[in-house]
């Protein structure tokens, strides 16, 4: 039978506790503090813990910090309790090597679940790092502290990330919560947008280039590549480099080092790569659009960021959280307000709510944000497709109407953002910024 330790100081919470694992059919031990938790735990045989956050005599971190270097190995699995989950605390625990982190309540089902997958989990490596600041970072929904629980474990590592999801739906703060976790915080962090270069000056863009190397090179250059040296590179929207790049990316991942353009020697770089996409890269592998080679190099983790649709109960905390980010004395949001904002599919994601609140908190007239101020109606019914019909025997008309519609409804999508609405336009930017000029449309 196998012994499970329950640290905690909170009497009734731990005899339930205690109840649930021990009709499981598990042997339980009991301590009320930290100390003698890890005195227990000294005496070896114990399985898995359950750990609480706050005791009495040292933090919970603290004990699971000692767990983690007991003699002998890292000691039993941990799932971490507490009454608040928070981010930090969180990426905390999971970098200290947590194997779980549950809110209390716990029900039988989930206690169940954590157990087994602890118990299953022994002898699997662990890591660990100190812990640091990070950027706000709003996750209440079940699918981001997932995804936060997988920062925390991927963040001390030096493995390249794969970052997936749709368009602003946060995979660059993603990014910035590995770096700012990694031993690399103190580094340079630099993101790069691929899709927002041309091809044809990503390449110098990356891995600089030398006086003379093509006409209007000028002077040395130094890239980006050498500018994130000893940090952390985020190459955005990897899916839209072209082949030639894809296959140098390849070569500078295999080898550590790159040929700056015109260059004769190599430089070796020591840069941590992450990568995000809203494609689906797998996809375009099949397709032959993305080198196999490269998939499998990038993807070492896979950290996924769900649509905002599907995690609910983000949409208001973001919403508070953008509020008070806009103005000094934020406005609150009126009851039928957050209706809409949790009625709303949000196809841009976490940046088209950021835009609405911000555009909202711009428009509403005093203290409260109402329903209306949001301008979501337009964008749930998209009635520049539908309110005027078009003109029956006018086709160039028809056509200028519908080409509105369709980049209006592109950039409320996107939340504004104009290269992606290009993108899905399938047309160049620079053609977007004209139509735009064009059509009188305000991004
Ligand atoms: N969980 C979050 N907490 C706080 N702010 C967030 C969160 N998620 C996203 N944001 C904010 O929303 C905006 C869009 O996020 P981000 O740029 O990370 O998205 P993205 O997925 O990288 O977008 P793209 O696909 O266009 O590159 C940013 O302003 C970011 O700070």
């Amino acid at each position: 039978m196998a012994r499970i330790l329950i640290v905690d100081d909170d009497a009734s919470f731990r005899e339930s506790l205690a109840e649930t694992v021990s009709s499981l059919g598990y042997e339980i031990l009991i301590a009320t503090n930290g100390a003698q938790g890890l005195s227990l735990l000294k005496h070896g045989g114990i399985e898995a813990v359950f750990l609480d956050f706050r005791l009495p005599d040292m933090t919970g971190i603290e004990v699971l910090h000692a767990i983690k270097h007991l003699p002998g190995g890292d000691g039993p699995p941990v799932i971490m309790l507490t009454a608040y989950t928070s981010v930090d605390n969180t990426i905390e625990a999971m970098k200290l090597g947590a194997f779980e982190h549950l809110a209390k309540p716990i029900s039988r089902h989930a206690v169940e679940t954590a157990l087994a997958a602890a118990l299953a989990s022994r002898g699997t490596a662990t890591q660990q790092a100190e812990a640091r600041k990070e950027d706000e970072f709003v996750a209440h929904s079940e699918r981001m502290r997932e995804t936060i629980k997988m920062v925390g474990r991927a963040a001390a590592s030096d493995a390249t990330v794969l970052i997936t999801g749709e368009t602003g739906s946060g995979k660059e703060i993603v990014a910035r919560a590995l770096h700012q976790h990694s031993a690399r915080a103190s580094q340079p962090f630099v993101a790069v947008n691929c899709a927002a270069i041309p091809q044809e000056l990503l390449e110098s863009e990356l891995f600089g280039h030398v006086r003379g190397a093509f006409t209007g090179a000028t002077a040395n250059r130094t890239g980006i590549f050498q500018q994130a040296d000893g940090g952390t590179l985020l190459l955005d929207e990897i899916g839209d480099m072209s082949s030639n790049l894809q296959a140098k990316l390849l070569r500078v991942l295999a080898e550590g080092k790159i040929v700056p353009l015109g260059a004769e020697r190599p430089l070796a770089v020591n840069v941590r790569l992450l990568a995000a996409t809203h494609r689906d890269l797998e996809q375009e592998v099949k397709e032959g659009k993305f080198r196999e080679d490269l998939f499998y190099r990038l993807n070492v983790i896979n950290i996924h960021v769900s649509p905002l649709r599907e995690r609910h109960e983000d949409i208001i905390a973001l919403a508070e959280y953008f509020l008070a980010l806009a103005s000094d004395s934020p406005k609150n949001l009126s009851a039928e307000a957050r209706h809409r904002l949790e009625k709303h599919s949000w196809p841009g994601n976490v940046r088209e709510l950021r835009n609405v609140i911000e555009r909202a908190t711009i428009l509403a007239r005093g203290p409260s944000i109402k329903a209306e101020d949001l301008g979501l109606a337009d964008v749930v019914a998209s009635p520049a497709l539908s309110a005027t019909p078009p003109p029956l025997h006018d086709l160039p008309a028809a056509l200028a109407q519908l080409e509105e519609a369709m980049i209006r409804t592109a950039l409320a999508e996107t939340g504004g953002n104009r290269a992606e609405a290009a993108r899905r336009l399938g047309i160049r930017r620079q053609l977007l910024y004209a139509k735009l000029q064009h059509y009188g449309v305000e991004p």
